[in-house]
């Protein structure tokens, strides 16, 4: 384990020392309860069968009695104390790992499948069961293995090098196992990542999956992985049965060897027999817990590769939590410097923007075709994806400064497919700002224009929508997205096609909704439809994730149509984007820079 990646670890267990302090010392008194039996069997051998001690016998019975008792109480108290730390490990990991999550960039979330997301938290189960569970008391035990040889050497000094020499093939078993434990665990591991990702992606798409059918092209990758999988799953269990067998043959030949040296050693005269039946005793509590840990070993893998991944994570750049300033309320201009962002390092810039502005106060649509980059801009200017290069301004102020919360307090933000939580109607709209009072929530939704259809329902505003909202229509979702942005009333208001899932009604109610909202506020569209259109009074057009045209709506997009004699009014005009790659218009502003609206 690297040391950057297991610090975590250490900031966690740290304010857990008192509690490991007890754990050690309730373990110190169990183990040396231990020592009592073997030691009054000794007695009983050696002291009162030779000599008919009756009384001597009465004495060690209530001695061993009492002992035992008090171990029972210490065993109680150690698993209370376990309890204690697994509690506390989880609520401090698990907060700290949901926090983490959440303030991760867009792009580092994006970059890695959601069955590792999941991972992570079933690695918090595992490091709670690694530190507070059994391993845990294996591990404290383990010191005390050298108490148990000490005693061996006092009562039985002609056995101690069979018990060294067996207490040495242990730790090599151990040792061994660990190694091909881990590597079988990882191989296991990972096919198992690969296989739940699929599932992941099958149950995401599980409508599309019946309707086209596609359980028989599915099928022979499913198989495939879950063979993987299988085949992994066997393979780690039978080294590890290799490992356990091998234990426990290690141990029933050290009793046999035990036994064979000591029965010469009582007939030398050198040993008696309660001496060696104590040693067979106490060889159970020296390699017992040795044999544990060839068997923990794969617990102890798996809790090495939690931490581990938890701590590749806990290391990522993570986005801003505070701002050094609470600002008021921008008017929502938008300026776009010198942007270069991509995907990732090989592929080409989705979106490259020499300098863009949006006026406040205003609706501009951002056309182009599917891929050109779209969705990309309007992520960016939220502050979700951080350009390579240049800079987005809110206001004159680079958003770099603002903390995500804050960034979506003014931006709202409806994406194209609107993802709604497994929760009551109201809560997925409060969600995009809690703490709103039931006034700005019903505002919301009437503006959205979904208000209506929830007080019909029998549960109103608190009518469950199911697993991501499974019970409502694409519109009905759409309208509650749009609610759920509109509330906190954001300056900045960005819609990714809000119309695609709405009827021509709904549309048409949403364009007079956005045409108000557009009096007031910044208002970004994305949108091919020809009803939106005609309220925008600025276009951008990308293509290729270049600004390719832009300034105001009549003017740009007659430029784009100058092939036609009449340009159509906006309602008229095709349900495409305008075809800047044929037929490109000359960028405004000169070249790379554009401006769209006020500034020159
Ligand atoms: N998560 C991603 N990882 C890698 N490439 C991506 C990702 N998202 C988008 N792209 C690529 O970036 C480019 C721009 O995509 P974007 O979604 O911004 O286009 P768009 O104009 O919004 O498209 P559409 O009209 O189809 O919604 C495309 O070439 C796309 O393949």
């Amino acid at each position: 384990m690297s040391t950057e990646k297991t610090s975590w670890l250490t900031t966690v267990i740290e304010p857990l020392r008192p509690v490991m302090r007890e754990l050690l010392a309730a373990s110190l008194f169990i183990n040396l309860m231990a020592l009592a039996v073997p030691i009054f069997v000794m007695q009983v051998y050696d002291r009162v069968i030779g000599h008919n001690g009756v009384a001597t016998l009465k004495g060690l019975v209530i001695g061993v009695g009492v002992l035992l008792a008090f171990d029972w109480i210490i065993r109680t108290s150690r698993g209370r104390i376990m309890q204690t730390a697994a509690l506390r490990i989880d609520v401090e990991v698990g907060t700290r790992l949901f926090d983490k999550i959440m303030h991760l960039p867009l792009r580092t979330l994006e970059s890695r499948p959601a069955s590792f997301w999941q991972t992570l938290f079933r690695d918090v189960d595992s490091i709670r069961n690694t530190v507070s569970g059994s391993t845990a008391v294996l591990l404290t035990d383990l010191p005390f293995v050298l108490i148990f040889l000490g005693v061996i050497f006092v009562i039985g000094r002609p056995l101690a090098m069979v018990f060294i020499l067996l207490f040495v093939a242990f730790l090599v078993l151990a040792w061994r196992s660990g190694g091909a434990m881990k590597e079988t665990g990882d191989k296991e591991k990972n096919v198992q990542q690969a296989r739940d990702s699929l599932v992941a992606e099958i149950i995401a798409g599980r409508a599309t999956v019946k309707a086209v059918a596609l359980d028989r092209a599915i099928r022979p990758i499913w198989e495939e992985k879950q063979a993987g999988a299988i085949e992994q799953s066997i393979q780690r269990g039978a080294t590890n049965d290799e490992y356990v067998n091998m234990g426990q043959m290690l141990t029933m030949l050290g009793s046999v060897l035990l036994t064979t040296v000591g029965a010469v050693y009582i007939m030398d005269q050198q040993l008696t027999m309660g001496a060696l039946v104590a040693c067979n005793m106490l060889s159970s509590r020296l390699y017992g817990p040795i044999n544990q840990l060839v068997g923990a070993w794969k617990s102890f893998a798996s809790f090495r590769q939690s931490v581990d991944r938890l701590g590749e994570i806990f290391n990522e750049a993570e986005e801003r939590r505070h701002s050094a300033i609470q600002r008021e309320r921008p008017d929502g201009l938008i300026t776009l410097e010198d942007i270069s962002f991509a995907y990732d390092q090989k592929s080409q810039a989705a979106s490259s923007i020499d300098r863009l502005e949006i006026r406040p106060g205003g609706i501009t649509a951002v056309l182009g075709r599917n891929g050109s980059g779209k969705t990309t801009l309007l992520k960016i200017i939220l502050g979700l994806y951080h350009p390579a290069k240049g800079r987005v301004l809110l206001d004159g102020a680079d958003i770099a400064q603002f903390t995500r919360s804050e960034l979506a307090g003014w931006m709202g933000y409806v994406p194209q497919e609107c993802v709604l939580f497994n929760a009551s109607i109201r809560d997925n709209i409060v969600y995009g700002c809690p703490g709103a009072g039931d006034e700005q929530i019903l505002a919301a939704a009437k503006v959205a224009g979904v208000h209506q259809y929830i007080v019909d329902l029998p549960d109103g505003y608190g009518t469950s929508i199911g697993e991501a909202g499974s019970r409502l229509s694409a519109g009905q979702r759409q309208r509650i997205a749009i609610a759920r942005a509109l509330l906190g009333d954001p300056p900045v208001l960005l819609l990714d096609e809000p119309s695609a899932s709405l009827d021509r009604q709904a549309e048409e109610d949403l364009r007079t909704t956005l045409a108000e909202l557009g009096k007031t506020r910044t208002v970004i569209i994305v949108t091919h439809s020809p009803v939106l259109l005609p309220i925008c009074r600025d276009v951008v057009v990308l293509d290729k994730g270049i600004v390719a045209a832009a300034g105001p709506a009549a003017e740009t997009l007659q430029r784009l149509f100058g092939a036609r004699p009449q340009q159509p009014p906006p309602q008229q005009q095709p349900h495409h984007p305008p075809h800047v790659v044929t037929q490109p218009a000359q960028p405004l502003g000169g070249g790379v820079h554009i401006g769209v609206g006020g500034k020159p």
